[in-house]
């Protein structure tokens, strides 16, 4: 019998068409936070504590009797890209969409809240709606504010969409679930001219193409095979005109590994990769790491004894999976606080970041019902 009915669940995908509305880029989540504030204005408030940290939310459900705080973290952020669907609720921001799943994030917290505003546990709950997951990154920062450290969590738990499993499906493993990730973005500025004056100009478009192949070659002749590790290059600007040799070229791209020793050796080939393109094309390069994120590390013995309560429970199909090559700063919490991230099924045949992902609703009240019986259980055990 499920701990939560009905009645609660279908209003959170109401909610979710609202938040896919209105994406908001990092740390400009302003209309999403005041959602998130007026909806948690309308519930019982004798329980609840909330705070703002920048364009975040934290809400405190007070225990019954409490021995420990478990904390659940959704990320709030969209993508910069025009949606493509025909979804009769898509995105009303020109430019933006969430194409991520974060709305389906928030709108799965707010339900598993709800639930527990009307029935608290015995021990505290600490939601946190995190701000620019996609970059520059709000998880380090909001582990550092004061207003998340004098609420920290003994342990904390998180999900991710997953658009290649079947709705119903939870895929989970211990250990490495995400890779490490830096963003990379490089500067080269050459001398522009005329088309028809190549000698008395420094082409950007050649320098920039020669070093966007060069990079590619990183992963494939410099790191070891048994290592995953990616260098994506995607986008690249140059130029002005057909007849302007350009003098400005830029690469921006993202960095993705298994282990620090290949982040580490990727990013010297590229210094030293960059420090070559200008001596040949007789320009300066800059780099610019952007945001690094580190790996997340799902604690072994949480995520084992969350395996071992689904195939118990069986309200989900388990799947055990590998480790992808996405990133996530939610790594960051878990550096700190025992606990998990797990992927959630939504059947879809657009991937994460795609204009056209359409991620299926059914697999909200799917989510909040594992997650409020596996508090419930969580809360119910001896320590
Ligand atoms: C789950 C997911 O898609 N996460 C993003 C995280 C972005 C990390 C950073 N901004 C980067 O691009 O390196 C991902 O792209 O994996």
């Amino acid at each position: 019998m499920s701990a939560v009915s009905d009645q609660i669940l279908n209003p959170f995908i109401q909610i979710r068409r609202q938040l896919h509305q209105i994406p908001e880029p990092g740390f400009a989540e302003f209309k999403t936070q005041q959602f998130i504030l007026e909806y948690l204005a309308g519930l019982p408030q004798e329980r609840l504590q909330i705070r703002t940290w920048r364009t975040g939310v934290l809400v405190k459900i007070s225990g019954t009797a409490p021995r420990q705080c478990i904390g659940y973290r959704a990320d709030m952020d969209a993508l910069p890209m025009e949606e493509e669907t025909t979804l009769p609720f898509k995105s009303t921001h020109p430019g933006y969409m969430h194409a991520c799943g974060h709305d389906m994030h928030m709108a799965i917290a707010l339900g598993v809240l709800t639930h527990f505003v009307h029935h608290p546990v015995r021990d505290d709950l600490l939601f946190v709606f995190q701000p620019a997951e996609e970059g520059p990154g709000g998880a380090q920062p909001m582990l550092e504010s004061e207003e998340f450290r004098s609420w920290k969590p003994d342990c904390m738990f998180a999900l991710h969409v997953a658009p290649e499993y079947p709705v119903g499906t939870i895929a989970v493993k211990p250990g490495i679930l995400f890779a490490n990730t830096s963003e990379l973005f490089i500067d080269l500025v050459g001398k522009s001219g005329h088309a028809a004056y190549p000698h008395r100009a420094n082409d950007m478009v050649l320098a920039t193409s020669h070093l966007a192949i060069q990079l590619h070659h990183i992963v494939s002749r410099n790191i070891d095979p048994l290592d995953s590790a990616i260098v994506t290059i995607g986008k690249v600007t140059i130029g002005t005109k057909q007849n302007i040799i350009a003098g400005k070229g830029r690469l921006e791209g993202t960095i993705r590994t298994l282990s620090m020793d290949s982040m580490r050796k990727i990013k010297s080939r590229i210094e030293a990769m960059v420090r070559g393109i200008e001596a040949s094309f007789e320009c300066e390069a800059t780099i610019d790491w952007g945001a690094n994120y580190c790996q997340v590390y799902n604690d072994e013995p949480l995520t084992t004894e969350f395996m071992d309560w689904l195939r118990q429970t069986n309200i989900a199909n388990l799947t055990v999976c590998k480790e992808a090559m996405t990133g996530e700063d939610f790594g960051y919490f878990l550096q700190e606080i025992p606990g998990f991230m797990f992927w959630l099924g939504v059947d879809t045949p657009y991937g994460l970041h795609h204009p056209k992902i359409e991620p299926n609703e059914e697999a909200i009240p799917v989510a909040i019902r594992v997650l409020t019986e596996y508090i419930t259980w969580k809360a119910s055990q001896q320590n």
